[in-house]
């Protein structure tokens, strides 16, 4: 019987993402160690006929947890239905969910810290026990329905770890966070993809596009994509490094890969004269949420030490007057 794969949480970029989304560990780069434990669990469990685990990625977006997801569906040869935790928002609607999935079906939840109290209180019975109450009804005459469900399999994905609720992280077997890809991954990632858009791409030009894509597979397959407009245009049936160069140019992407938002964020934090910025501040300046300065601006300058955390607020590193051409001024206001 062939598997079923149920997606409703794509918007269009990300359904053209799809044709590019490798579907076996061979053409999924990088993440080493959480493509070998996985693929010990995954072995156990077919060898056991069990349904696997519950699993719980998190990092960044666009690292590949939604890939991979897609990936264990396919090794384990189960359905898989993907969907996001804003789109449940009524406990009746997790309860449509469970009670439609099959014995060692795979639930992909994404975004699974912005699930409501109500419907992460459904989820835990039916992760740790497979069974769910739905309370029927109001008042003295209420209800309490128990329903049976299949052993499944939850995978969940968040960029915001701290954000998940000691219970519910509790209940996942597995907990894997994503890291940022380095220049020679993503070089892979971008030849792998090219030969999929029926280009070839010299190494060089993978690498340009690797090295301005902020560790992130999705930023470049999206300039990879861009850089092929310019080919194209061109009448270049190959993506070469001249090519490359220039398309990136074009596009204002730097060096580093950092976007608009990003060298504002950066220039913030050296007009402060290396006094520390609470992130309230910070996200107020930009316009932006908090929550997006935390998981999508941070994490990639953090662990490239472009940005320093303290308790007192965010600071600017030697490293952020350097990208931005700037004298170093220390905490005390020296200029270096
Ligand atoms: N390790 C990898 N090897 C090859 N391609 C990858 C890899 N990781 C991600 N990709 C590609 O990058 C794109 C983004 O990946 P994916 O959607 O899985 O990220 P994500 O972490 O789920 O993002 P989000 O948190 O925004 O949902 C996909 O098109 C996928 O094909």
């Amino acid at each position: 019987m062939d598997r079923l794969v149920e997606i409703e949480k794509f918007d269009t970029e990300e359904q053209s993402e799809l044709s590019l989304r490798p579907d076996a560990w061979n053409e999924y780069i990088g993440q080493d160690k959480i493509k070998k434990n996985l693929d010990v669990f995954i072995k156990a469990s077919k060898k056991r006929s069990e349904a696997l685990d519950h699993v719980l990625f998190f990092g960044p977006p666009g690292l590949g947890k939604t890939t991979l997801a897609l990936i264990i569906a396919n090794e384990m040869e189960s359905n898989i239905k993907v969907t996001a935790a804003p789109m449940i928002e009524k406990s009746g609607d997790l309860a449509a969910i469970l009670t439609n999935l099959e014995e060692g079906d795979i639930l992909f939840i994404d975004e699974i810290h912005r699930l409501s109290p109500a419907v992460e209180e459904i989820l835990y019975s039916s992760m740790e026990d497979f069974r769910i109450d739905i309370i029927i009804g109001s008042g003295p005459a209420a209800q309490t329905v128990k329903i049976d469900l299949p052993r499944f399999t939850l995978i969940g994905a968040t960029t915001r770890a701290g954000m998940l609720s000691n219970p519910l992280r509790d209940r996942f077997g597995m907990n894997f966070r994503l890291q940022f890809y380095n220049n020679e991954e993503l070089a892979k990632i971008i030849s792998q993809a090219s030969k999929k858009l029926d280009r070839e791409i010299i190494h060089e030009a993978a690498i340009e596009i690797a090295k301005r894509s902020r560790g992130t597979p999705r930023i470049a397959l999206r300039l990879l994509k861009r850089v092929r407009d310019f080919a194209d245009v061109a009448d270049e049936l190959n993506i070469g490094h001249h090519r490359t160069k220039f398309a990136l140019d074009e596009l204002g992407i730097n060096s580093y890969g950092f976007d608009e938002m990003d060298l504002k964020l950066l220039k913030l934090l050296v007009d402060a004269r290396g006094k520390p910025m609470g992130l309230s501040t910070i996200a107020a300046s930009l316009s932006e949420d908090e929550g997006t300065v935390e998981d999508v601006l941070e994490p990639y300058l953090l662990a490239n030490g472009f940005l320093e955390r303290t308790a007192k607020g965010r600071k600017a590193t030697r490293a952020t007057y350097d990208v931005l051409n700037m004298d170093w001024v220390s905490e005390e206001g020296t200029l270096f």
